[in-house]
């Protein structure tokens, strides 16, 4: 038997205690900026013009969507169908994947890493996996949906293509040198997807609490993305997100990030220390993620650690 909310909650209408969330971080009672005008980006534009939106964004949200960016609408219409055929198999099915073991790669668990640890659980399902190089870890991915593999198999390279083409148009609004996001800084991907089923009361819960992701870049289908972090000494900004649910309907949401390699050392690039002095610590990626885990994710704390005082 797992805990997964997609399971239990089908026979309840009652929100547990334990999904409960202090009044003060509850979706009405947030005040959330409405941004207005929240970036779209067409990448079919011309270049010049795709560098200076992006970095803009970059700088203002952290945040943005993508038009005309090359994935094609059935290869996105594909994938979405058969992550939700996943999420929509009988339980039997789906326990073969669950797993609570931190450091098994492809798995399927409820809420966040620590559930037993967890004062309030999440209202979410989740199930993740490394994808790059494809062929290391494909063989690992779910077997069922039996055309699983083959559909998440190419949208996870059509996404880190996207994702490298957007994080180019950022090395060269910021004037890196070519090459800078090569190799050890984008060695990693891991497409995780979210399932929130529909919720008793979307009041009182939430899917994910309030987070900036900790990696490179995400691209959330359908085509927002976001996070670039201290990489530019602080010049870009990381959006802070977090996902509520919603009463009748269940939510699917395909998140691709890239990430450094786990030793990489992360510091500001030379050319972005205009002042001489560098705003952040290095740190090694491993290092950062533990990190990330205790503090959860609580990007305050995580600053005053990395941060150098002027
Ligand atoms: O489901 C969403 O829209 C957000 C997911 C997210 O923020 C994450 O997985 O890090
Ligand atoms: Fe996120």
């Amino acid at each position: 038997m797992t805990n997964l909310v997609s399971t239990w909650s089908k026979t309840t209408q009652i929100l547990p205690e334990n999904y409960i969330f202090p009044v003060d971080q509850r979706p009405g009672s947030v005040k959330i900026p409405l941004v207005q005008n929240i970036p779209l980006i067409d990448l079919s534009s011309s270049q010049s013009q795709t560098v200076e939106e992006i970095l803009h964004a970059c700088q203002e949200f952290g945040f943005f969507q993508v038009i005309n960016h090359g994935v094609s609408k059935d290869l996105i219409d594909d994938t979405m169908e058969v992550v939700k055929e996943f999420f929509n198999m009988p339980e039997e099915e789906k326990e073969i994947y669950y797993s609570i073991d931190p450091i098994k790669s492809c798995k399927l668990y409820t809420s966040g890493y620590n559930y037993a640890n967890e004062d309030i659980h999440f209202w979410r399902d989740n199930l993740r996996h490394p994808c790059h190089p494809l062929d290391e870890w494909v063989h690992l991915w779910p077997e069922k949906p039996t055309n699983y593999r083959d559909v998440v198999g190419k949208y996870s390279l059509e996404v880190r293509k996207l994702s490298l083409r957007v994080l180019e148009l950022i090395r060269e609004g910021l004037g890196l040198e070519p090459e800078y996001f090569a190799e050890e800084l984008t060695g990693g991907q891991l497409l995780s997807i979210n399932h929130y089923p529909p919720c008793p009361d979307p009041s009182l819960t939430l899917g994910l609490p309030k987070h900036a992701d900790p990696n490179l870049i995400t691209v959330l289908l359908q085509g927002s993305v976001s996070g670039l972090q201290i990489i530019s000494n602080g010049k870009l900004r990381s959006a802070e997100h977090r996902a509520v649910t919603n009463l009748r309907e269940a939510r699917t949401s395909i998140v691709s990030f890239i990430s450094p390699c786990l030793d990489t050392i992360i510091e500001p690039a030379k050319s972005m220390i205009d002042t001489g002095v560098p705003r952040f610590q290095p740190f090694k990626f491993k290092d950062f993620l533990k990190f990330y885990e205790e503090k959860k994710g609580d990007t305050e704390s995580m600053m005053k650690v990395y941060k150098i005082k002027p």
